[in-house]
């Protein structure tokens, strides 16, 4: 199909009245797709929009800029730049960084239900999928780059994926477009231009069809990674639906392989990062050793941006708690919102009777606290705690509060709720 009627069908298939943004780097793919995308707004009205992230990296990037308002003014396309910020000591390389800061930069502009347009095309697939490769990927990285996905309630689409670098440069030379080349993307030093430059063509030279060959493999991959998701939604509706506390005894009854694709899946339903191979095989490990073991035994396994805990028969899975600075304490009236190091409690406390409750004095629990509880007398906390079914991770985080001597209420600030009230006192919530 032309390049044009193909952009055509696409964007008559975004939803009309929302934008469709552009993510407009200036190089030759995005270019040509933002001129294909203007004239096919002529036939398929859409609120069309250019973005560019300006990555500040490099001498070169006025002149982007400027190649992109020259480009968006003669096509009549609004043009939005984004100035940002790259940090390179996150130890994911400079490249990794600038990425991480221009997907910051779509979020910003792109809201829930628009769609956000990308340019990449085959050959970039292409070396997605070798890099993965490389790596010992599964095949959720060998599925590279998909053409279209949800991302945070907007539309993420490739429309160019299917089509090599040689045809959208024909296309862009029949069209007398101008685009800029990136002096970065020459640097051999760096992996993907390596394999673009490099190692690319020889596979060509011996295999003329390796582009296409090497992104079908993707798309493959990609079809067997929706069938392994499917799959371990099976595996998960089967112990209970809850990613967030998968049953131990369940889990261990799965095959090695599933139960690593469901841990994996879980990560993916909350939106943590999957754990290492080596951490989930550790995770697997100890949790097959603990069946039998007495309830309530701890596992603890981290890893970078989360962890799993196995606690009264269930694995666990939670961002990493934040833990509470020794020494911190507070004061407070009751009613004013409470900061605290793990997020504000807009939260209130009253006692029955009284118009106003003097100074109160919060601090993490220690442990050995009582409190009066009506109809039931002193109970110490920890007991509470444990009738409750509160886990381990939420008990270390607790804040009590004191009005002088006497412990009047327990709550978990980073939640932001009360767990517990003292007799003659009301804990509020926001919404009461
Ligand atoms: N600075 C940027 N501002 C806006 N979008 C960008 C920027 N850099 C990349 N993109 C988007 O991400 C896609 C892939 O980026 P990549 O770095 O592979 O492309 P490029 O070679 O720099 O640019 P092009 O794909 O336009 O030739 C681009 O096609 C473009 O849609």
């Amino acid at each position: 199909m032309p390049l044009q009627s193909l952009i055509d069908d696409a964007l008559a298939e975004t939803p009309p009245g929302r934008v469709v943004w552009l993510a407009l780097s200036g190089g030759l793919d995005s270019t040509l797709l933002l001129a294909l995308a203007a004239e096919a707004c002529r036939r398929h009205p859409r609120s069309l929009h250019a973005l560019h992230v300006h990555h500040g990296l490099q001498a070169a990037a006025d002149g982007f800029e400027l190649h992109c308002r020259r480009l968006c003014s003669r096509l009549g396309v609004p043009l939005f730049v984004e100035r940002v910020a790259v940090d390179p000591g996150t130890g994911q390389g400079l490249e990794g960084a600038a990425r991480e800061a221009r997907y910051a930069a779509f979020a910003r502009r792109v809201l829930p239900g628009e769609t956000l347009w990308l340019a990449q095309h085959r050959d970039d697939q292409a070396e997605t999928f070798l890099l993965a490769a490389l790596r010992g990927s599964g095949v959720t990285g060998l599925a590279a780059m998909p053409a279209r996905r949800i991302w945070r309630d907007s539309r993420v689409e490739r429309p160019l994926l299917a089509h090599s670098r040689a045809a959208l440069e024909a296309e862009a030379g029949r069209r007398g477009l101008a685009w800029v080349e990136d002096p970065s993307n020459r640097d051999q030093a760096l992996d993907r231009n390596f394999l673009r430059r490099a190692v690319l063509p020889l596979l060509a030279s011996r295999w003329p069809h390796a582009g296409e060959a090497l992104s079908r493999s993707a798309a493959l991959a990609g079809e067997a990674e929706g069938l392994l998701g499917e799959l371990a939604e099976l595996d998960l509706a089967r112990l209970g639906g809850d990613p967030t506390g998968l049953p131990a005894a369940g889990l261990s009854a799965l095959t090695p392989a599933r139960q690593r694709l469901l841990v994996r899946h879980a990560c993916g339903r909350l939106g943590l990062p999957t754990p290492p191979a080596r951490r989930l095989e550790t995770l697997l490990a100890q949790l097959g050793a603990r069946q039998g073991a007495r309830q309530g035994a701890r596992t603890r396994v981290a890893w970078p941006g989360a962890e799993a805990r196995v606690w009264r028969g269930h694995l666990h899975l939670l961002a990493p708690p934040m833990e509470l600075p020794t020494g911190w304490r507070a004061t407070w009236d009751g009613r004013m919102p409470l900061a605290t190091p793990l997020g504000e409690c807009r939260l209130r406390l009253v006692a029955e009777g009284e118009p106003a409750v003097g100074t109160l004095t919060v601090v993490p629990r220690r442990g050995g606290e009582r409190l009066m509880l009506a109809g039931r007398g002193s109970r110490d906390l920890k007991r509470l705690l444990q009738e409750a079914d509160v886990p381990p991770w939420v008990r270390d985080r607790l804040l009590v509060v004191w009005q002088g001597e006497r412990v009047v209420a327990l709550l978990d600030p980073q939640a932001s709720r009360w767990l517990a009230c003292a007799e003659g006192w009301r804990a509020l919530s926001p919404s009461r």
